[in-house]
């Protein structure tokens, strides 16, 4: 079973934790910004363990609170932005004034070459006999150059806003990735039995880019909007009152009209979103499965299933994209009705002399400003209500209460070893105690694993855990590790309740292999050292010469150098190198890595008879010579019977039997015997 668990789930517990205390520290890009901090993330979220219930109530004035305050660290890029919005849009909006009163003095102009006499009034000539060119009390050079000048700075603040933007964005979504991501590996064995990791993968992604979306570009075409709508409806009455209020009075149901379907956006986003999620379940699974896949024949069960998905999501997709044009299309005929609307009316009033030709062009020019600007601040609606519906799948993850947490525990699992060395001087205290345990796995609460387990292990001991199969070896483990809790009892380890040790302290100190160890993609040395850096100058804590040594005693030494790159080689997860020669690689960093406790979890099954007795033997040494303890599961009979002790699992979830190999041998109905005859490999 404990080989099943989720890769991801795997590295994190498997390779100890070490690089995982680091996400607690402080993330940076460029070592300048800093993306996250586990102290920042506490105390900004007192209240973060809420139950996800309340998501659904909250209304959207809070959900907009929550989003918005993923900007807090970025307040200032955001000003500096809006500030360039603010100058790129005045430089915008000064044209339709401009187009307005270029047409009335150029009216003037003909106007005074029909009647010489009433333009003489008004008009002055240069002394080349032209018409004086003056405006706003500017000459013709400066007139132009100040408006070459507006339009100048207007597009470097656009050019400047759109760096800020996206530098900023790119911020946002690598602190919120880092985040979710430092919570999800706070998350216990209970989360990953429920969650696959497809559906993890698109929250972090898609949905994150979604959030930095709706509240960087978002907000800046938001803001924009606002500005340019406000500017355009106050030059429109400015120009005509009573020409504005119609135009006001046509666009109020399309406001009404807007805000309708941009709630609807945000449930559709949400849907689009999960399945999305769906997709990349399907798709993590079946490109991690190649071989099963292929061995099987399944190509076209999983092309099917593979297609299904994408058509619930072509659906959902669908379902936005009508939304969308419908907004878009209702905006548009309300906007292009008004405008006609305005014109008629203006014209009109042309006509009676209530204003001039170079108003109504500027108004119209408002008009059409502000129509956009009021289809920009729909848009903005619709894209906060997708941010929102993305962020709540992030703060669904975000919002989880591990039931199990890693920094809980108070005690101080260095002193906890100090006292037990002082008190265990006689070698009386056990090193792992099991008291009236009883447990069952949450997803099957019926099934219950162990009930009443009680045993003890001594330091130096290196025991062997028998079984028949499904009887709870692995879930031993499950339970060293603390990755479930249990019902009734307790588990010590060095004398101590591991529910008081710190977990992510407490797991460094109990080394584990499982039967296929997942290998990270990098050098065949990156594996073997992983985790076990210096977290803080990611210095090696090891020297040449002592990896050398584990690896020979491992057995690694002859096929690492039958690769032209030895220890160099490049592997990864799915190809390079055989179960064996993995289960010897991570043999290899426990025996670099050398933890009190050893958690062998059938890691030597894939091993020949040759590497077995080398890897069996330098684990006796662990014990007999460094006092170490080692716990393994096997079924071979060639492990087995160099265990110093055996203690073999019965069927009613406790301890049948325990003894070295020899005694439970010469006992004719042990169980270990019946164990050997039956159901193990007499190897
Ligand atoms: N995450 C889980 N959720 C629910 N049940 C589980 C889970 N993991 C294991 N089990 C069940 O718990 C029981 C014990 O499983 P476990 O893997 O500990 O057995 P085992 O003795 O190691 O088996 P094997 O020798 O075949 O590896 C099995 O019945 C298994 O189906």
């Amino acid at each position: 079973m404990f080989r099943n668990t989720l890769f991801l789930n795997n590295t994190c517990r498997y390779w100890s934790t070490r690089t995982l205390f680091n996400t607690s520290r402080v993330f940076k890009l460029n070592n300048k910004v800093r993306f996250y901090s586990t102290k920042i993330s506490q105390n900004n979220n007192k209240n973060q363990y809420q139950n996800n219930n309340n998501n659904d109530k909250s209304s959207f004035r809070d959900e907009a609170k929550r989003l918005f305050k993923l900007l807090k660290p970025e307040y200032r890029w955001i000003s500096f932005a809006v500030f360039c919005l603010i100058l790129q849009s005045t430089s915008s909006m000064f044209v339709p004034k401009l187009t307005g009163d270029l047409l009335d003095l150029s009216n003037k102009y003909i106007l005074k070459k029909e009647s010489n006499e009433e333009s003489e009034n008004t008009l002055n000539y240069t002394d080349s006999g032209r018409m004086k060119f003056e405006l706003w009390g500017l000459s013709e050079t400066q007139f132009f150059s100040v408006v070459g000048s507006v339009l100048v700075v207007g597009c470097l603040s656009n050019a400047l806003r759109l760096i800020i933007l996206r530098t900023t964005g790119e911020r946002i979504i690598a602190r919120l990735r880092t985040r979710l991501l430092n919570r999800i590996f706070e998350q216990d064995s209970k989360f990953w039995d429920k969650n696959k990791t497809g559906d993890i993968l698109s929250r972090l992604n898609s949905d994150c880019v979604v959030v930095s979306r709706s509240l960087t570009n978002n907000i800046s075409d938001g803001a924009r909007s606002l500005f340019q709508g406000s500017v355009g409806i106050f030059m429109m009455l400015t120009i005509s009152t009573e020409l504005a209020g119609s135009i006001i009075l046509f666009l109020t149901p399309a406001v009404v009209i807007s805000r309708f379907l941009g709630k609807r956006a945000k449930t559709i986003s949400k849907k689009v979103q999960e399945k999305i999620g769906e997709i990349l379940k399907i798709n993590e699974y079946q490109l991690n499965n190649q071989n099963l896949i292929r061995n099987y024949s399944a190509e076209r069960v999983e092309l099917v299933r593979y297609s299904d998905s994408i058509r619930n999501f072509y659906k959902a997709s669908l379902k936005d994209v009508m939304n969308s044009a419908l907004a878009q299309s209702t905006n548009q005929i309300l906007g292009t009705t008004s405008l006609v609307a305005c014109l008629l009316i203006g014209t009109n009033m042309v006509q009676q002399g209530h204003l001039t030709a170079g108003e109504l062009s500027s108004f119209a020019m408002y008009a059409i400003y502000s129509a956009s600007a009021f289809a920009g601040l729909f848009n903005f609606y619709n894209e906060i209500n997708k941010g929102i519906g993305s962020y709540s799948r992030v703060i669904e993850i975000y919002d989880k209460k591990p039931s199990i947490s890693p920094y809980k525990g108070t005690k101080d699992i260095h002193k906890v070893i100090e006292e037990y060395n002082m008190n265990n001087k006689d070698n009386s205290v056990p090193i792992v105690e099991f008291q009236d345990v009883k447990f069952s796995y949450p997803s099957r609460k019926e099934v219950t694993i162990f009930n009443h387990l009680d045993f003890k292990i001594n330091k130096g001991e290196n025991i062997c855990i028998v079984g028949s199969s499904g009887k709870g070896k692995s879930s031993l483990l499950n339970l060293l590790f603390r990755s479930y809790d249990i019902e009734n009892g307790t588990i010590k380890v060095y004398d101590e309740d591991i529910k008081n040790f710190s977990l992510r302290k407490y797991r460094r100190h109990v080394g584990v292999v499982p039967q296929e160890p997942p290998l990270i993609s990098g050098t065949i040395l990156e594996n073997i050292t992983y985790a076990l850096t210096d977290s803080r100058n990611k210095k090696r804590r090891f020297t040449e010469q002592e990896i050398a040594v584990a690896v020979e005693k491992a057995n690694c030494t002859d096929f690492i150098k039958s690769f032209p790159e030895g220890l160099n080689t490049k592997v990864s997860n799915k190809s390079g190198l055989s179960v064996g020669q993995k289960q010897r690689l991570a043999l290899a960093r426990q025996f670099l890595n050398n933890p009190d406790i050893l958690f062998l979890d059938e890691s030597t099954s894939a091993l020949d008879g040759v590497s077995e007795n080398i890897v069996v033997s330098n684990i006796q040494k662990r014990s007999s010579v460094e006092g170490k303890t080692t716990i393994s599961i096997a079924h071979r009979k060639s492990t087995i019977k160099f265990a110093s002790r055996i203690i073999v699992l019965g069927d009613d979830g406790k301890v049948a039997e325990t003894g070295s190999y020899d005694e439970l041998i010469a006992k004719k109905d042990s169980k270990l015997n019946d164990l050997l005859a039956h159901n193990m490999q007499n190897l």
